[in-house]
């Protein structure tokens, strides 16, 4: 019998790569050149000065912002030539939890996490409601559905927001900030819980964090964004290890360094007029 041959397959490649690429607003120039690979199944964490770009990545990746030159390839597939039923194809498979995960304020738990699957499918009543209390249950909150948002603690809030991201069953599944306000309880839960549902889910995900010591918990990869370029990608350990300065200066939290804590501005003497000659 002939020997089973395996086939390369689409799983060999990266889920979400930027090639070479440059991106700003209104002529500004905020990412050059930066290649950055996101592996399936992995939890990636990007990380940075404030201002450094790690949003912007994002947007590069629903194509709310394109590229000036390079590539955004998401499974493969080149994001810029897409038409707009062809995009929205795509962003169904990415998940969003932006700071806060604002829910929609009169609608109940239920049907915020329904809101997408209303939106974006034709189940029936029935199969919608399996599939909004199994992510409730994921996220620890089908007892919860008739609650309304104001009835539910911000940790919680946080939860049915994970649970809206993910009611579509998405590939991906991108997180801004989603530790922001959170107190440190509630903070850990959220961190375990994104993992968790990662790796049950068999999603891919990419958070962008600031909470540096619950992102390195739970990240396969950190990827490090500053002065417009990814400086540093690889293990937390290996960023931990990083002698790399600006990488150090972050990681430790050092107030100097690299990155320096004034902003370029007037000297002191002549913003407070002291010692100025007339
Ligand atoms: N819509 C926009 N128009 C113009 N400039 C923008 C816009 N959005 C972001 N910027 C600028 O682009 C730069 C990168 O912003 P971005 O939000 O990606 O940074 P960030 O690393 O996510 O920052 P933070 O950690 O503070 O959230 C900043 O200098 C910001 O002022």
């Amino acid at each position: 019998m002939a020997p089973t041959t395996i086939q390369s397959t689409r799983s060999d490649l990266p889920l979400i790569e930027l090639r070479n690429v440059t991106c700003g607003y209104g002529g500004r120039v905020i990412l050059e050149n930066v290649n950055l690979e996101v592996r399936r199944g992995e939890v990636l964490a990007l990380i940075g000065t404030s201002g450094g770009g790690k949003t912007t990545v994002l947007r590069l990746l629903g194509r709310q912002l394109r590229p000036l030159s390079g590539q955004v390839l998401f499974d493969g597939q080149d994001l810029a030539p897409l038409n707009l039923e062809q995009l929205y194809a795509v962003r169904r498979r990415m998940g969003m939890l932006f700071q806060f995960g604002a829910l929609f304020t009169d609608l109940s738990v239920f049907e915020n996490v329904a809101f997408p699957l209303r939106e974006h499918t034709s189940l029936s009543e029935v199969m919608m409601r399996d599939l909004v209390l199994m992510k409730l249950n994921a996220v620890g909150l089908r007892g919860s559905r008739d609650l309304m948002p104001s009835e539910i603690s911000g940790g919680m809030a946080r939860r049915v927001a994970l649970a809206r991201a993910i009611a579509l069953d998405p590939d991906v599944v991108l997180y801004d900030e989603p530790f922001a306000g959170l107190d440190p309880i509630s903070l850990g839960v959220a961190a375990r819980l994104i993992r968790d549902l990662n790796d049950a889910l068999g999603l891919t995900s990419i958070i962008v964090s600031h909470d540096l010591h619950e992102t390195f918990e739970i990240a396969d990869r950190v990827a490090m964004v500053a002065n417009g370029r990814v400086v540093a990608q690889g293990t937390p350990d290996e960023l931990r290890n990083s002698e790399d300065p600006l990488v150090k200066q972050f990681v430790g939290a050092h107030a100097d360094g690299p990155v320096r804590f004034h902003q370029p501005a007037a000297p002191v003497a002549v913003d407070f007029g002291l010692g100025v000659a007339a």
